[in-house]
């Protein structure tokens, strides 16, 4: 099997400020300023070409960060990420320039990916025709509604035609013929064989469209392996975590926070 993502070791460090004078500080002073907080710890795995993983867990459970860190959105603390090919990352704020219309928006990409001339009026053509958003198309992208941007974003990833695609959510905004249409994409790249990662809240999409999944807590792995048994050990876990009381389910974020921060501790 070829290997497409190759995730080594990773971890993603933040700082908690409790204000912004907490925040200059940690600008200003060489060592920085504020607690360490975890948002990733020690994350290792690898997929292969044709893998379509889930990614499940709580809020704030590390599943943004890590698709921002294989999409190369943001850079991990530690650790090392290989990805053979083309990485295209769809979220619903999917990196789009506010200030730039969304034709300018196709063309700023389609550069920073090193597209040539021709080939980039080609793929605008068919960008255009993908996101269907009408005249918008040359509004500055500051005026869409986020249904709208998540549409042009969804339209320029699948149209570079990536071999390594990050889904995050992108399916939960927009209607439903505009969601049928993404749908229908997203199969034809599973079954073009290409790696796919896909966040969501939906165990329903998760079910339908992922063979692997990825369990995050505490920003670790929790579980990893066919989503046929991951993602019911998960929604077993979910409807516990539902059945507590406000204030379980309190102790149980605090508890997520503690065991965030205490990594440092524990390294240290
Ligand atoms: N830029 C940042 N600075 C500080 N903390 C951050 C930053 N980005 C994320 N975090 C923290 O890292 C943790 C993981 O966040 P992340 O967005 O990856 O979780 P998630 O699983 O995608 O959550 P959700 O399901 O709510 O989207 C959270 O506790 C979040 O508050």
């Amino acid at each position: 099997m070829s290997e497409t993502v190759v995730v080594k070791n990773v971890f993603k460090k933040y700082k908690m400020h409790k204000s912004s004078k907490e925040k200059f500080l940690d600008i200003v002073l060489p060592r920085g300023y504020g607690e360490d907080f975890y948002a990733l710890q020690d994350i290792s795995f690898t997929a292969n070409r044709g893998d379509v993983i889930g990614l499940v867990g709580v809020n704030g459970s590390g599943k943004s960060t890590l698709t921002n860190i294989i999409g190369n959105v943001i850079p991990p603390t530690s650790g090392s990420v290989k990805t053979i090919g083309q990485t295209s990352i769809i979220a619903i704020s999917s990196g789009l320039n506010n200030q730039l219309t969304g034709r300018e928006n196709i063309e700023l990409k389609c550069l920073m990916l090193g597209f040539k001339k021709r080939e980039i009026l080609e793929l605008e053509g068919n960008i255009i025709d993908f996101a269907d958003i009408g005249k918008f198309i040359d509004q500055p992208v500051k005026k869409y509604s986020s249904g709208m941007k998540s549409r042009l974003g969804f339209a320029i990833s699948v149209t570079i035609d990536p071999d390594i695609l990050v889904i995050d959510e992108a399916l939960s905004v927009g209607d439903q013929v505009f969601g049928q249409k993404s749908k229908n994409k997203m199969f034809e790249f599973k079954d073009k064989g290409k790696t796919i990662f896909f966040v969501s809240h939906s165990m329903g999409q998760i079910k339908e469209f992922c063979d692997k999944a990825i369990w995050l807590e505490y920003g670790e792995i929790k579980a990893f392996g066919s989503a046929k048994e991951v993602v019911p050990e998960y929604e077993k876990f979910l409807k516990q975590y539902k059945a507590m009381t406000k204030e379980e389910q309190q102790t149980f974020r605090e508890e997520v926070i503690r065991k965030q921060s205490g990594f440092a501790a524990l390294k240290e």
